[in-house]
């Protein structure tokens, strides 16, 4: 029996960081995705081992089941029907079988991201043998939500061969699950990132898993309906970074200046509410979309500045703010910040010369650049053309 699901990553138009402090965010789903292939054996294939292949870097784990039983003594009341966070007990247990996996100190990033697996697998599944095959078009640690892609299509992949979900294995090609098993994937997906991040929001793994466009506070989205057409140049810095590290250090820049930051998170929230509107409301001419794409611009002007508060930005996010400044172009960071990837909103009416000057001068620093459709699809699974 095998499945693959896909998740997409995103990009956060406002709002990164003061979300996690309960500020507003506005996020869209991009179109390039983490695809995860989930085959269970069937007695007659004699495999008694659980095996993650993360292909792109062809890496294998793989843990006998009588392993994993030793691990999780405790499984039988563990597998949960509902999600559930991992425990004290399990984070170390799950910690020890991801040692032992001796990841190359390259990649040991890695670590959190086959211990969210971990997790997932044995919450949903047990002990039981499988191979899970992981390919992502998204850059891992970057900004474009690579750990919620992950979680969400390793998720819906699981419940997708669990007893959780009522599917048709006849239907060709992708198709998408009802609401409530979406909100199930949404829930599992989030325990697993928490186990990536720490402390994330949820604003990740909710728009990959929904997609489209969404404004997100505490746990809660509003989808945004707009027939604005919005082009961003993504600008990945290739600057690696940590979103758990860069979310604790703004939490404890919290601490520190409580008042203050609870201003900036405040300003925030105005900031993605205000972009929110704007993207909306009707358009009637050509004029009305230069407006707006005025108005988007100082939002995320005004946005960067207080991610600069915050302490998140980096010399590469300068760089790319003044490269794209020089051609009258407004830029923020996306995600987590300290690298990663730089978004710069593309007006209408700009012309395709000047976007082609835009990318060779920030291609000239060593920058990578892309222009992904937004608001499109969330997850998905097929039965077919699995590999
Ligand atoms: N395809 C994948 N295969 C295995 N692990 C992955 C994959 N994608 C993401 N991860 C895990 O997620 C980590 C990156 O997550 P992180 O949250 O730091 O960055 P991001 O999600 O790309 O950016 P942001 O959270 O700012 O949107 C990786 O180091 C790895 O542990
Ligand atoms: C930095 C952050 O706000 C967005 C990361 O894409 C973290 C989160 O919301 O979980
Ligand atoms: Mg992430």
């Amino acid at each position: 029996m095998e499945v693959r699901a896909r998740a997409p990553g995103k990009i956060i138009l406002a709002g990164e960081h003061a979300v996690v402090h309960g500020s507003t965010a506005m996020a869209a789903a991009i179109d390039l995705y983490t695809y995860v292939s989930l085959r269970l054996p069937t007695p007659s294939d004699n495999d008694d081992t659980l095996k993650l292949y993360l292909k792109d870097m062809d890496l294998e784990f793989s843990w006998p089941v009588a392993r994993l039983e030793e691990a999780f003594p405790e499984l039988g009341s563990l597998r949960a029907s509902s999600p559930i966070s991992c425990s004290l007990e399990i984070t170390k247990a799950i910690a020890a079988l991801v040692e032992e996996q001796d990841i190359p100190e390259a990649k040991i990033g890695l670590a959190s991201g086959v211990s969210a697996f971990l997790w997932l697998y044995i919450s949903i599944h047990g002990c039981k043998p499988a191979k899970a095959t992981v390919t992502s078009e998204l850059p891992l640690g970057s900004g474009l939500g690579s750990s919620a892609a992950f979680c969400v299509a390793l998720t819906a992949a699981l419940l997708a061969l669990s007893d959780s979900v009522k599917l048709d294995f006849g239907h060709q090609g992708w198709q998408v699950f009802g609401d409530s098993e979406l909100d199930l994937v949404n829930t599992w997906a989030f325990e697993g990132e928490k186990i990536i991040h720490g402390k994330p929001s949820g604003i990740d793994n909710t728009v990959s898993t929904y997609g489209n466009m969404i404004k997100f506070k505490s746990g809660e989205l509003t989808c945004i309906k707009t027939n604005m057409p919005l082009k961003m140049l993504i600008t990945n810095t290739k600057v690696g970074r940590n979103t758990k590290a860069l979310v604790a250090s703004v939490s404890e820049r919290t601490m520190r200046h409580p008042t203050a930051m609870t201003a900036v998170f405040s300003a925030v929230d105005s900031i993605s509410n205000e972009m929110a509107t704007i993207i909306q409301s009707p358009i009637s001419d050509d004029l009305a979309i230069t407006e707006k794409e005025e108005k988007l611009e100082e939002l995320m002007e005004m946005n960067q500045g207080l991610l600069q508060c915050m302490g998140v930005s980096h010399a590469s996010i300068e760089t790319v703010l003044r490269t794209t400044l020089k051609f009258k172009l407004s830029s923020k960071l996306t995600g987590a910040g300290g690298g990663g990837c730089v978004l710069t909103l593309l007006p209408t009416l700009l012309s395709g010369s000047v976007v082609d000057k835009v990318i060779a001068d920030l291609e000239s620093c060593g920058f990578q650049c892309l222009i992904a459709g937004i608001g499109g699809k969330g997850m998905e699974i097929s039965f077919s053309g699995t590999s």
